[in-house]
């Protein structure tokens, strides 16, 4: 890849509505415009979809994840084939998450001490350690374009002792994360995670050690793991406008199409969730007209398209009776176009969000599908 040096890692805020941002991230596999939501390719594939459709649908960057490519196909093995880019023929941006989230979502298998976490494969129960200079060392094999620190996120409920005990930890591995990543080493940012649960006064801590080192973003973690939506909300709110104002915002793992028009309103700037491509595979759509389950009865000889204002070739070329009918007879082709329209629908939100910005009209744009996804009024 050819990046200029002297540009990488800059982001620029166009236009801002409120505390909504506009703007872009120089990265040195391309410029990524914001606010953006990066389709989730965890074990390198984005489930179902391949990078011709993924570029028809607008996606400018995916995720990988250490833990998962660490343990297969190995880190090892993808930097002798020239890293996840050319492995997987995606030349656009690659963000990799650190597999702290897995590893600590992996309770009983995992021990954490000062020096990292020990832990076992959920393949073949053989037994790992991810240090914080280990897991810089798997995403340099990866090569993703950005990289985040090996974190941890504390449950939800966690008390205030061990967040704040916690907190500390993640700060030192962060520190330790930097020191293992010279900045921009072959071309590779590296962005902070904020921790310390839902106690205001630890975020607030947490952040404040994470912003004396120098990262090229910041991301915030231990969100959108069992907490009610105001709880979200809330902290949300609470500690987005104090992140720095000159390097992105990434609110890790989050979320529905409101979750996201929230979050971007808050002043965040990238995105990623799961839940395009994992609820395509439950026949979960989302639509201009709000959520679509597609296998019920009221479809079966319903010839219109999912979506009269989706530009996806799902939406273009099938009826909703055809899309019911693969999805009941289990054909794989319905992962194939339920995923294409959902991923596509989450890319053109976030180029809404973008262009409402820029006119001046995002809390019009967060109104009209607060509408359009009301919960069913009973
Ligand atoms: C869903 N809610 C949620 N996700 C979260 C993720 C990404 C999960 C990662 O797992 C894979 O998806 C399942 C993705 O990996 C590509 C994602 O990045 C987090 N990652 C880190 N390092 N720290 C966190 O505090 C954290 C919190 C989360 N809350
Ligand atoms: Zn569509």
């Amino acid at each position: 890849m050819t990046y200029d040096p002297a540009t990488l890692g800059q982001f620029t805020i166009t236009a801002t509505d409120g505390a909504a941002r506009r703007g872009s991230l120089v990265t040195a596999h391309g410029v990524v415009q914001t606010p953006i939501f990066m389709p989730v390719g965890t074990q390198g594939s984005v489930k179902a979809l391949a990078p011709d459709d993924l570029d028809a649908a607008g996606a400018q960057i995916i995720l990988g994840n250490t833990y998962h490519l660490y343990l297969r196909p190995g880190d090892d093995l993808l930097a002798r084939k020239g890293g996840l880019h050319r492995f997987a023929s995606w030349n656009k941006p690659i963000l990799t998450d650190s597999g702290g989230f897995q590893v600590f979502s992996l309770k009983d298998i995992r021990k954490l001490s000062e020096d990292g976490v020990e832990f076992r494969s959920h393949h073949d129960g053989s037994k790992h350690f991810f240090s914080p200079e280990k897991v810089m060392s798997i995403q340099n094999n990866i090569g993703s374009d950005i990289m985040m620190v090996l974190d941890e996120c504390v449950a939800y409920g966690a008390d205030y002792d061990y967040t704040a005990k916690s907190l500390e930890l993640t700060t030192r591995w962060a520190r330790r994360c930097r020191q293992a990543h010279p900045r921009h080493k072959n071309g590779q940012l590296l962005f902070g995670i904020n921790q310390g649960g839902f106690f205001k006064d630890l975020r607030e801590r947490s952040l404040a050690q994470l912003a004396e080192i120098d990262f090229d973003g910041f991301a915030i973690g231990g969100l959108s793991v069992g907490e009610s939506i105001p709880e979200m909300y809330d902290m949300l709110h609470h500690i987005a406008p104090l992140m720095p104002r000159d390097t992105p915002r990434y609110l890790m793992g989050v979320g529905t199409p409101l979750d996201i028009l929230e979050g971007i309103s808050a002043g965040v700037d990238m995105f990623d969730c799961v839940l395009p491509t994992r609820n395509a595979r439950n026949g979960t759509l989302y639509t201009s007209q709000g959520k679509v389950n597609i296998r019920r009865a009221e479809y079966r000889e319903d010839d219109s398209p999912l979506d009269p204002l989706c530009p996806c070739y799902a939406c273009r070329t099938f009826s909703k009776a055809y899309l019911r009918h693969l999805y009941v007879a289990q054909e794989l082709l319905s992962y194939r176009l339920n995923s294409l329209h959902n991923i596509t629908f989450f890319l053109t939100l976030a180029r809404q969000a973008r262009e409402a910005i820029e006119q001046g009209r995002f809390a019009a744009l967060k109104a009209h599908y607060q509408d359009v996804f009301a919960p069913a009024k009973d």
